[in-house]
């Protein structure tokens, strides 16, 4: 069989250039195209010789149509806007998306949710296996302790544009698909002033930044004289890198619609049951 083709969208940036890294160790996977906006200084550099890998004759090009029609899967952590337009070119082109970009609002869903009528798209706000089994974990904690009260507590880089985080919103919903309630509706995001009692059922998250941080999460379930703390720190983005790649493979043959790393990783965890 040949190789998985993969465009690598932003492939200057943190994430691109560690994608581009995993795609060359990840057997039946070739970087196939990479791509910055327009204007961008490293426009023509090798996207291999950018990842630390050697040159692989891919230079970084400003025109995503040319690569991606050529292509099988799309991953992209670029950012939420240019993700809702990427979408779009994936599902003109019918390649598999993997989105790994964060701090979407709800009309940046709703049109991700349209180009999943003519694509597959998987997209998460953290794509490593150790935070999808803890979404899982946090899910089951949840409906144990109805009585508890989340709290997620974040911490990322100081270069993070967008909070709470994905992973912190990621696992605020497995809490609340555990309570069998709407994180929209129970969500208190930011705290600040004299703010009263905390209200009970509520979903609460607190977001630091600092250094070089690349991802740290906890979610604290304090009840009455105990608490339960569940966390994931990452160590290094090639763990978010590895399961986009997963992805892309996963991605391949199966019916447009809009995925998750639930789906992905179902089996690799052992969660299908
Ligand atoms: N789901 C997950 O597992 C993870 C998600 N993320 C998310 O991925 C995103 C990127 O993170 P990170 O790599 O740290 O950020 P960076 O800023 O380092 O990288 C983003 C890159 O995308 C480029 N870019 C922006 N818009 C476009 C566009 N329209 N077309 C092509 N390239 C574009 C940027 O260019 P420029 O520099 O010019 O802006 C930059 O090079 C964030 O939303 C982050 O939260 C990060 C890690 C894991
Ligand atoms: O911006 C980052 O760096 C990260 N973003 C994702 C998020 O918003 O949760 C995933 C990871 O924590 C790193």
């Amino acid at each position: 069989m040949s190789d998985i083709r993969i465009v690598v969208a932003g492939a200057a940036g943190r994430m691109g250039r560690t994608l581009v890294r995993i795609i060359t160790e990840t057997k039946g996977c070739v970087v196939s195209g990479a791509f910055e906006m327009k204007g961008h200084p490293l426009l023509g550099q090798d996207a291999g010789t950018l990842a630390g890998v050697g040159a692989l004759g891919v230079a970084v090009t400003d025109d995503p149509l040319a690569v991606i029609a050529k292509a099988d899967a799309l991953v992209d952590f670029t950012g939420a806007k240019s993700s809702v337009e990427l979408a779009g070119l994936a599902a003109q082109a019918r390649i598999v998306d993997v989105i790994g970009s964060t701090g979407f609002s709800a009309e940046d869903d709703a049109k991700i949710e349209a180009a999943a009528r003519h694509a597959v798209i998987i997209k998460s706000g953290n794509m490593s296996r150790g935070v999808n089994l803890l979404a899982a974990l946090v899910k089951q904690a949840a409906k144990s302790l109805p009585g508890f009260d989340v709290e997620i507590v974040e911490m990322h880089h100081n270069k993070k544009v967008d909070a709470p985080s994905g992973t912190a919103l990621l696992l605020g919903e497995a809490a609340a698909a555990g309570r069998g309630v709407s994180l929209a509706d129970n969500a208190v995001r930011a705290r600040d002033g004299v703010t009263g009692a905390r209200k009970p059922g509520t979903i609460g998250f607190a977001a630091l930044r600092g250094g070089t941080v690349v991802g740290e999460h906890q979610v604290i379930l304090a009840g009455e004289h105990e608490r339960v703390v569940l966390g994931h720190i990452a160590e290094d983005r090639s763990i978010f890198a590895q399961g986009a790649v997963q992805a892309c493979l996963w991605g391949q043959g199966k019916k447009e619609g809009l995925y998750s790393m639930t789906e992905v990783m179902a089996d690799v965890l052992g969660l299908s049951s």
